[in-house]
């Protein structure tokens, strides 16, 4: 077992106010961890951080094998596989699904005149099927349904073998079907023998997919609670991240939330 992700101390400040503060966590190569917290919380600074898209004000981040600051952040990003939605607004809308796929291996986002190799051609139709795209990948990806273009972003990310997946939000927006097929296929691919560490953002307790191991809830860029999810996600640790008081219910390892009256 070895740390995949490492933040030691880390604060992140923008004009003078703390948008993470002391925080301290660290990501095993086994484990496929959920970041949860209200809005504004700092997730999405928290993964832009693990994803070496930015440096923290005090303390260190090691990512992999390699500490913040002290790498080429290039070569880093290669190792890593991220998917949210900003990353979805920089593919071109005219951009065939294959191809977005595809160029994640040579690390561009709009096919130009690249020879790709078989080899590669057959990783992408096999990750498009794995992720319920093949009937989609000669079409455009800006014809895409949200739940399509969510799933296509995922294949995206894992179609350069990453050795930990981050994903900002994978399920917001999605219909009550999308969401589900989408968190079935989150929670078998979690599940999968060689897949990387995984660290899934999301506001609602109902979106973690069973296999998932550990959550990390955070409030005003600090750290409420962390550790197995089995354990951790307690309505107390909840009332603590949210700021009211929930019933938390789970069977067959899917979990919900209520307001308590
Ligand atoms: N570069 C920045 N400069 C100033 N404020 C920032 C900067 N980056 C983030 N913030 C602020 O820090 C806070 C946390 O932002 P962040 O996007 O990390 O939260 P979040 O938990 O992902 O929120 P949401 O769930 O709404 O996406 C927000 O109040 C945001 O406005």
């Amino acid at each position: 077992m070895v740390n995949v992700l490492r933040f030691t101390d880390v604060s992140y400040v923008r004009d003078r106010r703390p948008i993470l503060d002391g925080v301290n966590w660290a990501v095993d190569s086994s484990e496929r961890w959920v970041i949860l917290g209200p809005n504004g919380a700092g997730k999405t600074t928290l993964l832009k951080l693990a994803t070496a898209n930015d440096y923290p004000t005090t303390g260190e981040v090691q990512i992999l094998d390699a500490t913040l600051g002290r790498v080429d952040v290039f070569e880093l990003r290669n190792r890593l596989g991220f998917a949210s939605s900003a990353s979805a607004r920089r593919i071109p809308a005219g951009e065939r699904v294959r191809d977005v796929v595809l160029t994640a291996a040579y690390s561009v986002e709009g096919r130009w005149n690249e020879q790709y190799d078989d080899i590669d051609l057959r990783q992408a139709d096999r990750i498009l099927a794995e992720w319920d795209l093949t009937e989609f990948a000669d079409h455009r990806f800006g014809t895409l349904s949200d739940g399509e273009r969510k799933r296509a972003m995922i294949a995206r990310a894992v179609m350069t073998d990453p050795e930990l997946l981050l994903l900002d939000e994978p399920s917001a927006s999605l219909d009550l079907g999308a969401r589900e097929r989408l968190l079935q296929m989150l929670s078998g691919f979690a599940q999968s023998p060689g897949s990387p560490a995984m660290v899934m953002v999301t506001h609602h307790v109902e979106e973690i997919p069973p296999g998932f191991t550990h959550v990390l809830m955070i409030r005003d860029g600090r750290v409420q609670a962390s550790g197995e999810i089995a354990q951790t996600l307690s309505a107390e640790n909840l009332e603590a991240t949210f700021g009211m008081p929930f019933d938390l219910s789970v069977s067959e390892g899917r979990y919900s939330a209520v307001a308590r009256p």
